[in-house]
């Protein structure tokens, strides 16, 4: 059975503040423990199970995939990357090889219900049922496609704040044969980055659910920054490792 927080709290208006760790770490540890029914609000429909999710969002090349990666050894998280899913529709033989493609060679998103089909589909298939979604929702339609389809709103959201000039450098550098990390597509994903993503970002901002993370300063460093918002779901002790 769905199990949801209990209702949203309050606009926190410093995301850094440890006000707002201990906020989330009641809402945390409620869902947790308690586990309060699923109610159905806002076109919700609970539908699987009863998943612990996290978005993980931010400018391209910022880290989210490196961060993501640390949360995973640290807490046993399932990390679904929908760039990565997206990437691997085109390795595939579907039938949206082709428009996927496209889409990420000019930097732009790809119809929602394709990108929210694929996750649901890692969704329902994992044992795991504390989710890491990364690089998704990217626009406010991305994200009502996903409250429908799922029937669920992430319990977490990340944002690593990142300078564009450093994601340009990061991306540049990257250097793992991606189609998009050249300077023309970087700068179109820099665009579709500020005019769609980031009415997301603050759209959970208002809802209190937000946690913006200085995306600058060594991997561990950010880590630092991370580790204490899921170090409540060690300790609440529940679904640790599935
Ligand atoms: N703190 C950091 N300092 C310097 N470089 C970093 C840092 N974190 C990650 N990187 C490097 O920057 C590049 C982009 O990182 P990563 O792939 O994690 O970003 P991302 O946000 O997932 O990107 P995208 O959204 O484009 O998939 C990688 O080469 C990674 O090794
Ligand atoms: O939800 C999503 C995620 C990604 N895309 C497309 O993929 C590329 C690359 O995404 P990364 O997160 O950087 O791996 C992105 O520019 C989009 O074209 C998407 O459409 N929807």
């Amino acid at each position: 059975m769905w199990r949801r927080a209990t209702p949203l709290s309050p606009l926190i208006s410093s995301f850094k503040s440890s006000f707002c760790i201990q906020q989330t770490e009641h809402r945390i540890f409620e869902r947790f423990t308690t586990g309060l029914p699923l109610q159905e609000k806002d076109g919700i429909s609970p539908k699987y199970g009863a998943p612990f999710i996290t978005f993980v969002l931010g400018g391209p090349g910022c880290g989210k995939g490196t961060q993501c990666a640390k949360i995973v050894e640290t807490f046993g998280f399932k990390h679904l990357s929908a760039g990565d899913l997206l990437r691997r529709e085109i390795e595939s033989d579907s039938d949206y090889g082709s428009m996927i493609l496209n889409s990420i060679k000019e930097g732009r998103i790809v119809p929602s219900e394709v990108t929210v089909k694929l996750i649901q589909r890692e969704m329902e298939s994992s044992d795991n049922k504390k989710f890491l979604i990364d690089g998704f929702p990217r626009c406010e339609e991305n994200r009502r496609a996903f409250e429908n389809i799922i029937g669920a709103e992430p319990d977490l959201v990340l944002f690593f704040d990142c300078p564009e000039d450093e994601m340009v450098k990061r991306v540049l550098n990257r250097n793992e044969g991606r189609i998009d990390d050249n300077i023309d597509t970087v700068k179109k994903r820099l665009k579709v980055f500020q005019a769609l993503s980031l009415p997301v970002i603050n759209y959970y901002a208002k809802k209190g659910k937000l946690h913006t993370i200085n995306a600058i300063g060594s991997v561990d460093e950010i880590f630092e920054q991370v580790h204490p918002l899921f170090a409540v779901c060690k300790r609440a002790g529940r679904r640790e490792t599935t």
